[in-house]
């Protein structure tokens, strides 16, 4: 008798990496995808017996990848990756579900004589737009977006008092510091986002628009309060979407001790550190 059974299993091609230019007559466009795809079926006896009938290999994925981005007419990621699904499940029976990722790079268009160059780009910073989109077979898409990597800093306007205190606690309560953070957000839709033609990108600008301005304005008095802030003001900013998960990382800037060069600093001279960050996180939904 077998001592061992399948479980749950998928496979799948991360790290497709594609560039898309999309030429119209008086200017191209530029898109910058990183793509995972994952499929799940009955892959039972290809794991236990070697029977690759039903494996659609992860090379045949790749090449889906940049079949579609070549010929959908997708303007979101959202979309490509609807597309990339739909095109998998309607020709492969056997696989009962799809999911994928895609990363969208930032790129900005250069400014030439004080105008946009129609056909010239710059690499914008570490940021991404990101969607995971699921679909069963026969059933409908489930659509997550988000961005990461948005890196903002305030400079005032965050104070951090009051919390517990022990025999461990070094940390000096502080009502100016340095607020620095790395956004990851995602976001779950209300049913809207299943009619044809919901604006993801314009729905994406509005969200991070709006935290971006919470974040500068908002009197913190934690990084859980602004969070919390940020993630109430976007369910506020679009009612298409129904929850909103968020990561800030906390990244400390040390204040430097300049007394020992008969220096005042009074917030001026830091040294940003990477390790160790507070880590801090939240699903926000609707009251
Ligand atoms: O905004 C903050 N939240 C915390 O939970 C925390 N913990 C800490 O050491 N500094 C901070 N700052």
């Amino acid at each position: 008798m077998a001592i061992a059974k399948l479980a749950d299993n998928r496979y799948g091609k991360s790290l497709v990496r594609i560039v898309r230019v999309t030429k119209h007559e008086d200017h191209h466009d530029l898109d910058e995808w990183t793509v995972q795809i994952l499929l799940t079926g009955d892959m039972e006896t290809a794991h236990t017996e070697g029977d690759n009938s039903k494996i659609l290999p992860t090379d045949t994925m790749k090449n889906t990848c940049y079949f579609v981005a070549s010929e959908s007419k997708a303007t979101s990621i959202e979309e490509y990756a609807k597309a990339l699904i739909d095109y998998v499940l309607t020709r492969q029976s056997h696989i009962t579900s799809a999911e994928v990722i895609v990363k969208s790079h930032l790129w900005k268009r250069l400014t030439v004589d004080g105008k946009p160059y129609p056909t010239a780009f710059m690499r914008g910073s570490e940021e991404v737009a990101t969607t995971r989109v699921v679909r069963q077979q026969g059933g409908e898409f489930e659509v997550v977006s988000g961005l990461d990597g948005l890196f903002v800093l305030k400079t005032t306007q965050s104070s951090f008092v009051g919390y517990i205190k022990d025999h461990l606690t070094t940390l000096p309560e502080t009502t100016d510091r340095l607020f620095g953070t790395v956004v990851k957000a995602e976001w779950t839709y209300t049913d809207d986002v299943n009619i044809a033609g919901f604006d993801f990108n314009a729905t994406r600008e509005l969200i991070r628009e709006t935290m971006v301005q919470t974040f500068a304005k908002h009197e913190s008095l934690s990084v859980q309060q602004t969070l919390f802030q940020m993630g109430e003001d976007a369910l506020a900013a679009t009612d298409t979407i129904e929850s909103v998960y968020m990561l800030m990382p906390n990244k400390h800037n040390l204040l430097i001790d300049l007394k020992r060069f008969g220096l005042e600093n009074p917030n001026h001279i830091f040294v940003p550190t990477d390790e160790p960050h507070g880590t801090i996180e939240a699903t926000i939904v609707r009251a």
